[in-house]
Formats: C-alpha cells, sequence, structure tokens
C-alpha cells in the first residue's frame, strides 16, 4: 500500500466464511415525494450478502442509490430501479435488494359539521424487495377510528328501558314527562363502552399498479369504517360523532370484515392482509381481528 491509497477492509476475505441474509443500513433520514407531499421518511437499505467469502458490502453504494427517491414521485417502477442499482453496484456480492421506507403521511380533514378542518398523521411503510429476481411491494398503513360494542350497546338498552318501567309504571304517560326524562341523567342510565382502535393494513399491489395508492386505501378504509378519528371538533361536530358511532356499533369481526370488502373492491390490491385491534376500555386486553385475501390469478 502506498502512502495515498485508503484501506479498503470491505474488499478482503472475510475470516469466517459465511453468506449473509441481510446487510445495508437502517434509519437513513429521507425527503421523499407521495401523492405530491414531500414528507421526512426513514428508510432501511440492504442487500443480501451471497459471497460468504467477502468481508462487506458497499454501504455508500446503497446509499448513493437513494437518492434518486428525493427527486422523482414514489412509484413502483422507481423502486425497482432503485433496487436494481443495489444489485448491480454488487455485482458477484448480492442477489437480493431490499428497501423499507417509513414515514408520516399528513391528510387534511374536515369536521363532520362545521367549517373546520385539520390534520392527521397516518404512519405508513412501504417495503420493497428484489428476491431471486422477483420483485414485490408492499404497503403498510395504519388508520384509526372510533368502535362501540354492540352487546354494550344493547345492554345500556336494556337498562334504560328498566329506568322508564321503575320510573313511570305508576304514571300515566305525558309527553312532556317522557320528553323532560329523556334529557335527564336518567333517560341515560348506561352507556356502551367504545374506543379508540385501529386497523393495520398489509397490501400487495398489482403489478400494473403505477403509483402508489396510500392516500385512496385511506379513503377507503375510513369509509368503511364511517367513524374515523376526528380533528377539530366543536360542539355540533362532536354530537354528529356521538350519532355516528351510536349508528355504527362494530365488533372487531364487523371491522375486519368492512376493510375485506373495501380492500377487495380496489383494482389496484393484489392481496392484502389486515388486523384491527380494538383497544378495549372493558378490558385490559384487546380485541384483535385478521383477514388476509388474494386475487386469484387470472
Ligand atoms: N461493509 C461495512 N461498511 C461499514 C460498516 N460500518 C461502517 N462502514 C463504512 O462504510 C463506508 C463505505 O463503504 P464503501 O461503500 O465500501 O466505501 P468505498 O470503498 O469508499 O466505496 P467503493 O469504492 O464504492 O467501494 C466505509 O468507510 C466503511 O468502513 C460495516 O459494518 N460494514
Amino acid at each position: 500500500m502506498n502512502a495515498l491509497t485508503l484501506p479498503d477492509i470491505a474488499a478482503q476475505a472475510s475470516r469466517q466464511a459465511l453468506p449473509l441474509d441481510w446487510v445495508g443500513m437502517c434509519g437513513i433520514a429521507l425527503p421523499i415525494l407521495i401523492d405530491g407531499q414531500r414528507l421526512s421518511a426513514k428508510a432501511d437499505a440492504g442487500v443480501s450478502l451471497d459471497d460468504g467469502e467477502a468481508r462487506g458490502i458497499h454501504m455508500s453504494r446503497l446509499y448513493l442509490a437513494l437518492e434518486a427517491l428525493e427527486r422523482e414521485s414514489l412509484t413502483q417502477a422507481l423502486l425497482r430501479d432503485v433496487l436494481q442499482r443495489f444489485l448491480d453496484s454488487h455485482e458477484g456480492l448480492s442477489q437480493n435488494a431490499y428497501l423499507r421506507i417509513h414515514a408520516d403521511l399528513l391528510l387534511k380533514r374536515p369536521a363532520l359539521i362545521s367549517p373546520l378542518s385539520g390534520w392527521k398523521t397516518y404512519p405508513v411503510s412501504i417495503e420493497a424487495r428484489l428476491e431471486n429476481q422477483m420483485f414485490h411491494v408492499e404497503l403498510k398503513i395504519d388508520v384509526t377510528y372510533s368502535s362501540t360494542c354492540p352487546c354494550s350497546a344493547a345492554l345500556a338498552r336494556q337498562l334504560i328501558q328498566q329506568q322508564f318501567i321503575d320510573d313511570f309504571a305508576t304514571m300515566s304517560l305525558q309527553h312532556e314527562d317522557v320528553l323532560t326524562w329523556l334529557g335527564s341523567a336518567k333517560g341515560i342510565v348506561a352507556t356502551p363502552h367504545s374506543q379508540r382502535s385501529s386497523a393495520q393494513l398489509r397490501v400487495h399491489l398489482q403489478a400494473n399498479q403505477r403509483t402508489l395508492p396510500l392516500t385512496q386505501l385511506i379513503n377507503e378504509a375510513e369509509a368503511a369504517l364511517g367513524t374515523a378519528v376526528q380533528t377539530a371538533v366543536k360542539r355540533a361536530d362532536e354530537q354528529a360523532f356521538a350519532l355516528a358511532n351510536g349508528q355504527n356499533l362494530m365488533f372487531c369481526e364487523d371491522a375486519a370484515r368492512r376493510l375485506n370488502l373495501a380492500l377487495k373492491g380496489m383494482q389496484a390490491v393484489k392481496a392484502f392482509h389486515l388486523k384491527v385491534i380494538h383497544a378495549e376500555s372493558l378490558h385490559a386486553h384487546d380485541a384483535v381481528a385478521e383477514s388476509r385475501w388474494a386475487r386469484a390469478a387470472l
């Protein structure tokens, strides 16, 4: 080695000849473009190290290949290009390439009644891999919503009926008295339990789907669930939300079935796995349902 040559340890032979499944970098700061939005993301970039004799991969080559992601909107084709660059820059060393991107998508949501609106963040992950020359992309999205237990609602209604019997058994019914009673605490002697719930969607896209339809997936999921968590809320909005919840009683099974149907109806979706978690206020544990589906090959 002369004085001007930088030592290159990665190029040395490995002391223990052993291939590795994933080698790379996690948590790389990266500005990305999704649906016209510039998002602050974190990327995990890696390749397999199939040449067990080689000491290491070339981290900088993966890092530099990510540059393309800050210039163009994310598409399946762009993700594939980046993964191909990972492999091209590791010829002879790696056969498989991996890229995970984590970001918070920000969407502005209107209030139910008032003219207000506010922002909601949706954690999203995009996982792309080029494995044995097969390209796969999986989108992960979390959507939060409110769920009210139908069983608890029925039990609460029964208690309200019982209270009505107790209070009016010996009285002749007067419209005015009933109206006053309904507006009092006795008229709602029991309330059903409800909870902030979350749907975790993992979606495989059709190969011909160019863009990543994250916003569309979120919108479809929220429409199917019916009681998405709100942003700006005045009393009129809160009342409308109470009504929406009362008309939208659901077990976790109901939520999972609704999401299943909504995702199946999206042309962009090739397969999915979904999990809904109702963080019960009745228990210290959660009620959970999962569902998976894959479009039949033509
Ligand atoms: N492979 C590997 N590199 C590491 C690790 N930790 C830090 N690095 C550094 O990552 C830097 C970039 O590696 P390379 O991409 O091989 O850099 P380079 O040799 O200048 O670039 P090329 O000429 O393209 O190979 C090097 O300085 C490594 O020391 C590690 O755990 N494994």
